[in-house]
């Protein structure tokens, strides 16, 4: 996967002497070092096959998987050129492969390239020295593909990590990366991209320029954000997964309220505002026509003399992390970097371009959703509450619509709260023919269903337009409603706790990796528990609960059928909510595969729900 992240990003139709490629590898491992070096060797044939076929997506994977099976050539001499490369990628793909799965680089292999004596000193993924490779180097005359052109630079970095200091995640990752590619290629933008991405686009680096660039406006930018698509998603997308309306409707809302935010990935930042620069009206970026890249330091001495900036001790007593850089001490760094630098005066840009710009890859499973929504919930209320707060930060830096278009985002985990209200309290009261809401006889009932239906009606227009199904639709409100009442709800717990000193910050890495039978039952749509976790608990005790009062309302309304009046739009809640909860009742009473819910789940959510419903009753 990360090869051809590489491989996408080195392929864009960009003056290759002019482009440097960073592979950051947090997991310090001697495997992606060496499908790194195949990378670099297969880049040498991929290249000038992109250029010739005009090969778009420029990830192998990718191309060879969409494009059609036959070479899209009719002469025969181009055909058997577009087979050969297909053959040299599956190869390459077997060798890398066959040694992923072996677990550890053959002797043989080892000795085919320097880096890997590195190795020989790693004792652990969390600790080890800086590694620090320059795989091709720009500056040398004979880096060149099998045409004779130049190649991009190309550097594998993996930070040194000691277990006595914090490593700050992705921004410290970046930061790192950003020091490094200072003193190697030192380029004035820089574009970054998550490892489970690949560039869709091979015309991306000069769309973006253009921004940058612009004779009247370009100066006042700081970043351009590329919306963040998904190539795995299904019709229907189970998970709500696509985040749909946020790309496309959300964030242009951002970019028309003074820029968008910055989301962590698929991003040119200008190097100097990543750095802390202020803005300042008389600033006009210099575009250096030369790099002044040193070239007489060979890149085995310029690699010693990188190593430092990549190592823990480098940033103690230095801005990095506050003032420079990606912000650390943060679950959504991106956020509160993108903040920072419209709160110094910068702005930036939302560009969606036909030809989406990058594809990555969505959680497949509900759990790993449930997960990556923690950590965004949570990351987004640390931030409403520190002094990084946009309406308390942003005062008289940035315009009040763009403070409060962050708002909303901020306050996801609490929001959870009134979620929760929601589905506990009127099922409850249901239980007990306690009426919540008007007589459906009486007109004070009317702007119930009127404010609701209208918002509904609202959210699915806006789907629909979006490109979005019915049923895609419907299964976001169900996973809108999960993800409220767990994700948000420890979102919210866990900032407090922290807040209170009780806990300490995580990123939770999603991942990417899953089994045969999993991926397929994602394909086919169905949803996914299989494991213990508490987040199903509660979804599923939330299931029962409201199963349950719907039951008892409906006996109810057969042995007094004037409660009916008194308790219909509570019924109607309770029976949504029901509706909703379908495929929770299928995985814990119907299906037998291992997606199901666990038993222990099944029994916890039993016992609670009647135990809620007879303390509710009595
Ligand atoms: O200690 C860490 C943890 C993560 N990463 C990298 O961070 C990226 C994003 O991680 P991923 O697990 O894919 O998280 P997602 O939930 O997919 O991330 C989304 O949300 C993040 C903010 O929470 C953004 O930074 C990401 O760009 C955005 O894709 C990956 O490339 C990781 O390799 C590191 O380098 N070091
Ligand atoms: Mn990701």
């Amino acid at each position: 996967m990360v090869i051809n992240t590489v491989l996408s990003m080195m392929a864009y139709d960009y003056p290759p002497d002019k482009l440097g490629v960073y592979l950051s590898d947090d997991g310090g491992s001697d495997l992606i070092f060496y499908a790194l070096l195949e990378a670099a060797h297969f880049s040498k044939e991929w290249l000038p096959f992109c250029r010739k076929f005009k090969v778009e997506p420029r990830s192998p994977e990718a191309y060879f998987r969409t494009a059609a099976t036959n070479p899209p050539s009719h002469d025969s001499f181009m055909t058997k050129e577009w087979l050969m490369i297909k053959k040299l990628y599956e190869d390459m793909k077997i060798r890398i492969e066959t040694t992923t799965k072996f677990g550890s680089v053959s002797n043989n292999l080892r000795q085919q390239h320097k880096g890997f004596c590195e190795w020989d000193l790693v004792s652990s993924r969390r600790d080890h020295q800086t590694i620090l490779q320059i795989l091709i180097d720009g500056r040398d005359p004979e880096a060149l593909d099998v045409q004779g052109q130049a190649l991009p630079t190309l550097v594998y970095l993996a930070r040194e990590k000691r277990p006595q200091y914090h490593h700050n995640f992705k921004a410290g990752a970046l930061n790192a990366l950003i020091r490094v590619s200072s003193k190697i290629s030192d380029g004035p933008v820089i574009l970054n991209v998550d490892c489970d991405m690949y560039s869709n686009n091979s015309e991306s680096i000069r769309d973006a320029l253009c921004f940058f660039l612009d004779q009247e406006k370009g100066h006042e930018i700081a970043y351009v954000q590329y919306p963040q698509n998904f190539d795995n998603i299904t019709q229907n997308e189970i998970y709500g997964n696509s985040l749909r309306v946020l790309m496309e409707v959300e964030h242009p809302g951002f970019d028309g309220n003074g820029g968008p935010c910055y989301i962590g990935t698929g991003c040119f930042h200008r190097r100097e505002t990543l750095c802390g620069k202020k803005y300042s009206k008389e600033f006009k970026a210099e575009w250096r026509s030369e790099n002044n890249r040193n070239s007489e330091e060979s890149s085995s001495a310029l690699e010693e003399s990188c190593k430092s900036l990549a190592t823990c001790a480098f940033e103690q007593n230095t801005e990095w992390g506050k003032e420079m850089g990606l912000k650390y001490g943060c679950a959504v760094e991106d956020i509160i970097t993108g903040l920072s630098i419209q709160c110094r005066g910068w702005k930036s840009v939302y560009f969606i371009p036909e030809r989406k710009a990058f594809l990555g890859v969505a959680p497949t499973t509900l759990m790993q959703n449930l997960i990556q929504h923690k950590r965004w919930s949570e990351g987004q209320f640390q931030i409403f509450l520190s002094k990084y707060c946009p309406l308390v930060y942003g005062h008289k830096r940035i315009p009040l619509k763009l403070q409060l278009s962050y708002v909303p985002y901020n306050l996801w985990a609490p929001n959870s709260l009134a979620m929760l209200y929601y589905v506990v309290v009127p099922s409850l009261c249901l239980l007990k023919g306690k009426a919540l809401f008007p007589q459906i006889s009486s007109p004070w009932v009317l702007p119930f269903p009127c404010v609701v239906l209208a918002n509904r009606a609202y959210s699915l227009w806006e789907f629909l337009s979006c490109g979005g199904t019915l049923q895609g639709w419907w299964n976001e409100q169900r996973i809108w409603m999960f993800k409220r009442t767990t994700s948000y709800l420890f979102g919210f717990l866990s900032t407090v706790l922290e807040l209170l000193g009780l806990s300490k910050a995580t990123f939770t890495v999603t991942e990417k990796v899953v089994d045969e039978d999993v991926s397929q039952r994602y394909e086919q749509e169905v949803m996914e528990f299989g494991t213990k976790s508490p987040m199903f608990n509660i979804i599923a005790t939330l299931a029962m609960l409201n199963l349950l009062s719907c039951i008892g309302a409906i006996k109810r309304v057969i042995v007094d059928n004037k409660t009916l009046d008194l308790l219909a739009l509570q019924m109607l809640l309770s029976g949504l909510l029901v509706c909703l909860n379908l495929p929770v009742y299928k995985g814990l009473f119907f299906r037998k595969d291992s997606g199901s819910m666990p038993p222990s789940v099944t029994l916890f959510s039993i016992i609670f729900a009647l135990l809620a419903s007879s303390i509710a009753m009595y």
